[in-house]
């Protein structure tokens, strides 16, 4: 399930709980794939950690995952892809948003091993008749 951390990631604590009880995991939203978010994420707390960056750690801490978008730079929201690594990532934005599956390893570098990528619409305007195509095609691609 994906949550959002803007009332604070401790205000998520009940989800937290619920998931590690059914031995589950949680994606918070860290650094979104659309472009009016980085203003908001890459903004600069008291302590010099980015929103995105303390939303990382926070998550990180409680043992579960980050959703990191495939499309925009991770400097512009105060992230290095090394901030990332051994925590599960679901990242959207590729294909119909313009990110590309084979760009994964060299965005994510050593994170991509736990990077769980998503693509939607790419493959579902291919109809019924064209999924299993569409969905082998992305399957290539997404050899990292
Ligand atoms: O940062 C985010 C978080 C969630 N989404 C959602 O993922 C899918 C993406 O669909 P595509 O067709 O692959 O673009 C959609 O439901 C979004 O609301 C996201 O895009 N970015």
């Amino acid at each position: 399930m994906t949550v959002s951390p803007y009332l604070g990631v401790g205000a998520l604590t009940p989800a937290f709980e619920r998931a590690d009880a059914a031995g589950k995991g949680l994606f918070v939203l860290a650094a979104t794939s659309n472009p009016e978010a980085a203003p908001l994420q890459g903004a600069l707390l008291r302590d010099g950690r980015s929103v995105a960056r303390a939303v990382v750690d926070e998550v990180r801490a409680r043992g579960h995952g980050v959703v990191i978008g495939a499309t925009g730079a991770l400097v512009a929201v105060g992230l290095d892809r090394d901030d990332l690594i051994g925590m599960p990532i679901l990242a959207p934005g590729h294909g119909a948003q313009g990110a590309r599956l084979v760009d994964a390893r060299a965005r994510f570098g050593d994170a991509a091993d736990l990077v769980l990528a998503s693509a939607s619409r790419s493959i579902l305007r291919a109809g019924p008749d064209g999924l299993s195509d569409a969905i082998a095609a992305h399957a290539a691609e997404a050899q990292w």
